[in-house]
């Protein structure tokens, strides 16, 4: 199965599979066609977000699989990102894959998280623009000698992820963010919603092994389109891809269609391998060097970060010096949806599945024979 919640981010591309995965395989019962009419009341009423610790903001973020609120501590006054994850496996496996990386440098902090019915909620250092939306502000692509200063930024964020033996698989510019306030010029890696872990309980490398295509499909390494569980260098691949988007570099597959099945996956690993006319993927040399060096890892090889971070060590022009930072600290509320109304919530948990569904019936029976 390769369908997906659609996201409502026009001519963003979609995260494809069904829910991460720590160590199992893929959840195959994260969507479903049920509808909040069949609710008593309004579930929106019943989240109480941390028994009114929080006043909510803005609706920030929206994705597969929650989402992502600016959310102000009543006490304290401190801002944070409250992230809701749909009720089912993915969004479990998610905050276990974030607290394997919690505490790494370039993640945002996970301050605490808890459940409300059935949602996991994880409260979050806040962080500001993602480097799509940096990319927008500044209305062009990347010169290349922003987006080689930016690699560096990149390798390592995605080898500290690495370093505590977890593979991110969702690597592309929406999941990286600078900072805000003094860390604006700091870069984070976000989401850990399709992330796997690549050890053994016993701290070997797994084997090689297959699940089903995850990601999403224009950052996808060629492996992923042929179901190979993700390893350290797949991750880098999508690094490549990230950088090329970025840098307003055509790829070959950028106008295929949405893959939705094993064919379709077909056609886009021949399109990444470099097509039949065996054109190179990308004419800039650093890219396609870097790419090549993914391409030259066996599955349980370590990657040379350093190597590959000194391909993009240059003498940059003094004309585009422009820092690879956001020119507001304010980013991020400028990217708020400003759409923080009970609709955004009805619209959310009519994703809920059977499952939970039971669950909440359940509890509500409970609740009733309780107090019965
Ligand atoms: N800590 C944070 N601070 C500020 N914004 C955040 C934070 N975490 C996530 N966001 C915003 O919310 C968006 C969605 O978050 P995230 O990618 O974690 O959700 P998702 O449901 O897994 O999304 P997708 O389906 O796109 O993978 C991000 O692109 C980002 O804009």
């Amino acid at each position: 199965m390769i369908k997906l919640p659609k996201k409502d981010t026009k001519g963003m591309p979609e995260t494809i599979g069904s829910s991460a995965s720590i160590c199992a395989a893929p959840d195959t019962n994260s969507s479903s066609d049920f509808s909040c009419e069949s609710f008593e009341k309004p579930l929106y009423s019943d989240i109480h977000f941390g028994e009114g610790r929080f006043n909510m903001i803005n609706v920030i973020g929206r994705g597969g699989y929650g989402i992502v609120v600016l959310a102000e501590d009543v006490k304290t006054k401190k801002r944070y990102a409250l992230k809701i994850g749909k009720p089912g496996s993915a969004s479990r496996r998610e905050l276990a894959a974030f607290k394997l990386v919690n505490g790494t440098k370039g993640v945002p902090v996970l301050i605490k998280e808890w459940r409300e019915l059935g949602c996991v909620i994880m409260q979050m250092q806040l962080v500001g623009m993602s480097l799509s939306e940096f990319v927008k502000q500044k209305g062009r692509k990347l010169t290349l000698d922003e987006g080689f200063k930016l690699a560096p930024m990149l390798i390592d964020l995605v080898e500290a992820v690495h370093s505590k033996g977890i593979i991110h698989a969702d690597v592309k510019p929406t999941n990286f963010a600078f900072g805000i306030g003094s860390k604006s010029s700091k870069l984070y890696i976000l989401d850990f919603g399709l992330s796997v872990t690549y050890l053994t309980s016993s701290g070997k490398h797994m084997e090689e092994t297959y699940r089903e295509a995850n990601g999403t499909p224009y950052y996808m390494s060629a492996n992923q389109h042929m179901s190979l569980w993700n390893s350290r260098r797949d991750d880098l691949e999508s690094v490549v891809f990230t950088l090329m988007e970025l840098c307003g570099i055509d790829r070959r597959w950028k106008h295929m269609p949405y893959p939705n099945y094993h064919a379709d996956h077909m056609v886009y690993w021949n399109a990444k391998l470099g097509g039949t006319d065996g054109g190179t993927i990308c004419q800039v040399l650093q890219f396609n060097n870097m790419l090549q060096m993914c391409r030259t890892l066996k599955y349980k090889d370590k990657p040379d970060y350093e190597g590959m971070k000194r391909l993009f060590k240059m003498k940059f022009s003094k004309a585009s010096r422009n820092d690879i930072k956001p020119v507001s600290s304010a980013a991020v509320v400028k990217h708020s949806l400003n759409i923080w109304d009970k609709n955004v919530i009805m619209r959310f948990h009519k994703d809920r599945t059977e499952e939970d569904k039971e669950m909440y019936r359940g509890k509500k029976n409970k609740e009733e024979s309780d107090t019965d």
